[in-house]
């Protein structure tokens, strides 16, 4: 299993600060394994406190030139990064899948999906409109102007570790701010590929800024943003626990925040759903990128009278899929990211067991011809789960599919919504009432309906609850990265 690029100087192991590829200052790098094998392929600057003030110089010294920049230039510089990223496909999906372990099909996904985001706000750029307020004072004019609220830090997980990223930069890029970015320690790569188009794009020296580390290190280069005053926001994608610190710790210089992070997302078959339709929204929206996912289902939750079937039919489907390495054209579940998720998921199933659950189909690690490596996990469908498993509660992140029985509409909204997070929600139901009081009723950020596939740059991403605050992609993406001023001139007559 062996990376080979058409540009193979897209793959960097250095910080870009202020427009220049650098190691990190204590000159230290630390290892990146693939978790299909486990082998270490690769490594990242392990950089310092040091290291991230650097990249905060850089951020705050290119504000004033790149916001005061007509956003057409803005949109411009994304446009040509868009184009980059677009011709570079195969090469980013290539690094992605090798780091983070999703088919190589999913992960041309991917590339596409996280462009779009920088495609989209390309245009939106051009649309940072103001107001001029009708006077109610003689002599006076009023109006509103939006400015961009400053250096954004920028922190993303290891599961969609382009599109993450692209979401994050792309809108703060086109309203006018600059960006100090952090991604995952597993999976920097990606991140670092994509900056390296940035600058061919033209991105002027400090507007972007990428810095790395392993995760002993996170908390002092993040910590080091966090206190910096010069900093004015922090956009956050990863577990709610780590989204909850930065709040805490960002409250000292009052930061924006935006928080896209766990979720335990509902997903409800009614009796009068599209039984074949219904499973195959539940193996898009739960096994994509194997489960390792933000917004896939957690719990599934099927109505008495057509629970047999519906497993019958589930099972069937899940059976099919084909787990293996990214670059298996067929693969269509990889690696888990690493032993401490696959670890997870093992305890998930096991506590189910043990309180009951009925084991329908995989439930084991597996190693074949196929999937060669120690953290493949099998696609699995257990039956009657139970609000006393783990699973239940806790984000499981893994192709693991629990079905639950209910037998009323009130019981299972009322479970669907028993749960600290809010981020997304599905149902399947052709009752165009039910529709309607459901949509209403489910405590979530997100809600599919008769639909699994949700992810769209035109739409507004996020949650509620514990699942943080904030949107991303939409018209309503560009509010998170800019301020309201207030002009009031007197003294006109
Ligand atoms: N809402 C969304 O859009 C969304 C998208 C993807 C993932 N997620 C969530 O992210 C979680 C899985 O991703 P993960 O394991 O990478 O999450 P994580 O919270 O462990 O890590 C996310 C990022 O935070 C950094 N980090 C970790 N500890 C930190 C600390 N103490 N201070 C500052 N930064 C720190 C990590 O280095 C990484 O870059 C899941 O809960 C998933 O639901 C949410
Ligand atoms: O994991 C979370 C991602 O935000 C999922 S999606 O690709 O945006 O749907």
């Amino acid at each position: 299993m062996t990376l080979t690029l058409n540009r193979p100087e897209l793959i960097r192991n250095g910080n870009f600060i202020n427009g220049q590829w650098q190691n990190g200052l204590q000159n230290e790098q630390y290892p990146i394994s693939n978790p299909a094998t486990d082998l270490l392929f690769a490594q990242a600057t392990n950089s310092t406190a040091d290291d991230a003030k650097l990249a905060a110089d850089a951020a705050y010294s290119a504000f004033e030139n790149w916001r005061h920049q007509p956003a057409k230039t803005r949109s411009q510089c994304l446009l040509r990064w868009h184009q980059l990223i677009l011709d570079n496909t195969e090469d980013l999906a290539r690094i992605l899948s090798f780091e983070q372990g999703k088919p190589l099909i999913e992960a041309r996904g991917e590339v596409t999906y996280g462009a779009s985001y920088i495609d989209w706000f390309a245009s939106e750029a051009l649309r940072t409109y103001g107001d001029i307020i009708p006077n109610v004072v003689q002599g006076k004019k009023l109006m509103v102007v939006k400015e961009p609220v400053g250096v954004v830090a920028a922190i993303t997980p290891w599961n969609f570790p382009l599109a993450m990223i692209a979401r994050k930069i792309a809108p703060a890029l086109a309203a006018g701010c600059t960006v100090i970015a952090k991604p995952a320690e597993d999976t920097p790569l990606t991140a670092l590929a994509l900056v390296v188009l940035a600058e061919e794009a033209g991105l002027p020296a400090g507007v972007l800024n990428i810095v790395t580390s392993s995760r002993d290190r996170v908390s002092d280069v993040v910590g080091a943003w966090l206190t910096d005053s010069r900093v004015r926001k922090i956009t956050f994608t990863g577990s709610t626990a780590v989204g909850k610190i930065l709040a805490r710790e960002s409250a000292a210089t009052l930061k924006h925040l935006s928080l896209e992070l766990g979720g335990n997302a509902p997903f409800i078959v009614f009796e009068d759903a599209d039984l074949d339709a219904a499973v195959e929204g539940l193996v898009v929206a739960k096994f994509r990128n194997g489960g390792q996912t933000c917004v896939c289902p957690n719990r599934i939750f099927v109505h008495d009278r057509v629970y047999d079937a519906f497993a019958e039919k589930l099972v069937a489907r899940v059976s099919s899929l084909k787990v293996g390495p990214w670059d298996q054209e067929d693969s269509q579940i990889g690696p888990m990211i690493n032993d401490r998720a696959i670890d997870k998921i093992q305890r998930h199933v096991q506590d189910a067991l043990q309180h009951g659950a009925t084991l329908l189909t995989g439930g084991t690690r597996i190693q074949n011809a196929m999937a060669t490596g120690p953290n493949y996990f099998a696609p699995t469908v257990l039956t009657n789960a139970n609000q006393n498993m783990q699973l239940a509660h806790d984000e499981t992140f893994g192709p693991i599919a629990p079905l639950f029985r209910f037998n009323t509409e009130e019981e299972v909204i009322n479970a669907a919504n028993d749960t600290p997070f809010g981020l997304a929600g599905y149902f399947y139901s052709n009752d165009i009432k039910r529709v309607w009081r459901v949509s209403d009723k489910m405590q979530t950020g997100i809600v599919g309906i008769n639909e699994g596939a949700i992810a769209s740059e035109t739409a507004p991403f996020g949650g509620v609850k514990e699942s943080g605050y904030g949107r991303e992609g939409s018209r309503y993406g560009l509010d998170d990265y800019m301020d309201t001023k207030y002009l009031c001139q007197g003294n006109l007559d």
